[in-house]
């Protein structure tokens, strides 16, 4: 067997270390920089930075929102599972409803995913919350239709779903939402629940 670091404080910090000397940071503002390290952290590519876009303020207006007591709205229970609990700084709800018994009903009768019904669900939570999508494109696509709605609006969106079908155009739509919708996306095909869980985690908490 090779020798290794047993160590896990020691392995992040290495790990942070090597993200920091190796992935293109230096045109980011110091808070995306840091949730960008973080996700890169869940993936393991250091390009990752190359395709990632934000409006300006949204790691301080999720910051905030967290800090007031927003809840987390996350479109799999993926993501919902690898948000760091004692990181939130004010017990803050993380919410999942996916798994909700009314939602396989809500989606045939909506003809789409469950995923994308299952925001039917968030409507009463949704104003001033912090909004995390890294599976499903069809969520994604979702809230931009329940904003036009008038839904109202989440203090920020955290896009980052994966996959071929509906990934990059998801984040794309959510780019050009337009309006005061604070957002960080990873354009294209990559994305991920951990990549969603370890933003909320970045900016839930200083700590690394
Ligand atoms: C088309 C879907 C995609 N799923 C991807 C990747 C992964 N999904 C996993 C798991 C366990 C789940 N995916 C569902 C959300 C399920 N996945 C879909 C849907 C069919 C449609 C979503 C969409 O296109 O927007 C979706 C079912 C639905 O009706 O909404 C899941 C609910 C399926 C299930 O098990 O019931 C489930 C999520 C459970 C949860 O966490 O709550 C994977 C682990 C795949 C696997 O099981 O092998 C993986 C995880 C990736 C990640 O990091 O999140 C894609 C690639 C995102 C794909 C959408 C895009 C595409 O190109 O096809």
């Amino acid at each position: 067997m090779p020798e290794y670091i047993r160590d896990g404080a020691e392995i992040y910090r290495r790990s942070f270390a090597t993200i920091r000397a190796e992935a293109r940071l230096g045109d980011l503002p110091d808070d995306v920089a840091r949730v960008a390290v973080r996700m890169i952290h869940a993936c393991g590519m250091v390009d990752l930075v190359d395709d990632l876009a934000w409006s300006p303020g949204v790691v301080a207006r999720a910051r905030v929102a967290l800090n007031a007591g927003a809840p987390v709205l996350c479109d799999a229970s993926m993501v919902a599972s690898g948000v760091t609990r004692r990181r939130l700084p004010a017990g803050n709800d993380v919410i999942c409803t996916l798994g909700d018994a009314r939602v396989p009903g809500l989606a045939r009768r909506l003809g789409t995913t469950r995923s994308a019904a299952a925001l039917e669900l968030w409507r009463d939570r949704l104003a001033g919350a912090v909004v995390a999508v890294g599976n499903a494109p069809t969520a994604l696509f979702r809230l931009l239709e329940l904003l036009r709605e008038g839904a109202g609006p989440p203090a920020a969106v955290l896009g980052v779903p994966v996959g071929f079908i509906g990934a990059a155009e998801s984040k794309q739509a959510l780019e050009e939402y337009g309006g005061d919708l604070a957002y960080l996306v990873v354009h294209g095909r990559r994305g991920g629940s951990a990549m969603a869980a370890a933003a909320v985690n970045a900016i839930a908490s200083e700590e690394e």
